[in-house]
């Protein structure tokens, strides 16, 4: 399967999830939709890999912007810009799928978020790290179906821990504030 290909199908699944989460179809119409889903599962699994197609170190060093999480339809696609200043930034807009309090993003989600922007940017820099602590404060209810602004920077780099910091914000208003320890590894 192309790369595209490969693409196109991850985005109709996501599509598929959020009509799942959604749908108000009666029962007796669910059936037939789940038996079309089960068969498209069997047809995929006739040929399978061991784990999820990934973003590789190089790329994450080297292209700009990245997208996180691309090819993994459980996963959140990101798309990670690097301005000038030694930042990363993002905008992502979460619905239903993603739903915790009514209306609102589920927190586990927002850490998600805050994880992985945190960590591309330290990656980005070319240190091969892992999240040792992240600590999250929620300040406000992150809303869904609006465009959200991610962004991380790193404010501390010594021996082999990098601590970075980075926020949600929805409309001027910072909904979620977090600070990441990352400890570098070597390399894999
Ligand atoms: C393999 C690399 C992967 C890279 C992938 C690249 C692909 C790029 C693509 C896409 C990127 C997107 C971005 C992703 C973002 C998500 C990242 C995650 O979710 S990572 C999964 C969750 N994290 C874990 O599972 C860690 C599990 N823990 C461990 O492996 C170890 O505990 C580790 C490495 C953190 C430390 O173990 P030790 O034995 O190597 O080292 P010790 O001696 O304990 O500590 C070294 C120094 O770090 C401090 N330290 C250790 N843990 C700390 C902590 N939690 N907080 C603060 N400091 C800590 C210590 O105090 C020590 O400091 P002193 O050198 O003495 O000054």
């Amino acid at each position: 399967m192309s790369v595209d290909e490969r693409e196109r199908l991850v985005e109709a699944t996501r599509a598929l999830t959020y009509a799942v989460a959604v749908t108000d179809l009666p029962d007796e119409d669910l059936a037939a939709v789940s038996e079309a889903v089960d068969s498209l599962s069997r047809a995929l699994r006739k040929q399978t890999r061991k784990r999820c197609v990934t973003e590789s170190v190089t790329a994450v060093v080297e292209s700009r912007p990245v997208v996180l999480d691309r090819y993994n339809p459980a996963m959140i696609p990101l798309e990670v810009r690097f301005p000038e200043d030694g930042t990363a930034a993002a905008t992502v807009t979460l619905n239903a799928v993603h739903q915790g309090p009514t209306d609102s993003v589920h927190g586990g989600v927002s850490g998600l978020l805050m994880d992985n922007i945190l960590g591309i940017l330290v990656q980005s820099k070319g240190l091969l790290c892992v999240t040792g602590t992240l600590s999250l404060r929620y300040r406000a209810l992150t809303p869904l179906d609006r465009p959200l602004e991610l962004r991380a920077e790193i404010v501390d780099h010594s021996g082999r821990r990098v601590t970075v910091t980075g926020w949600i914000e929805c409309g001027g208003v910072r909904t979620v504030e977090a600070t990441g320890v990352f400890i570098e590894v070597p390399s894999r």
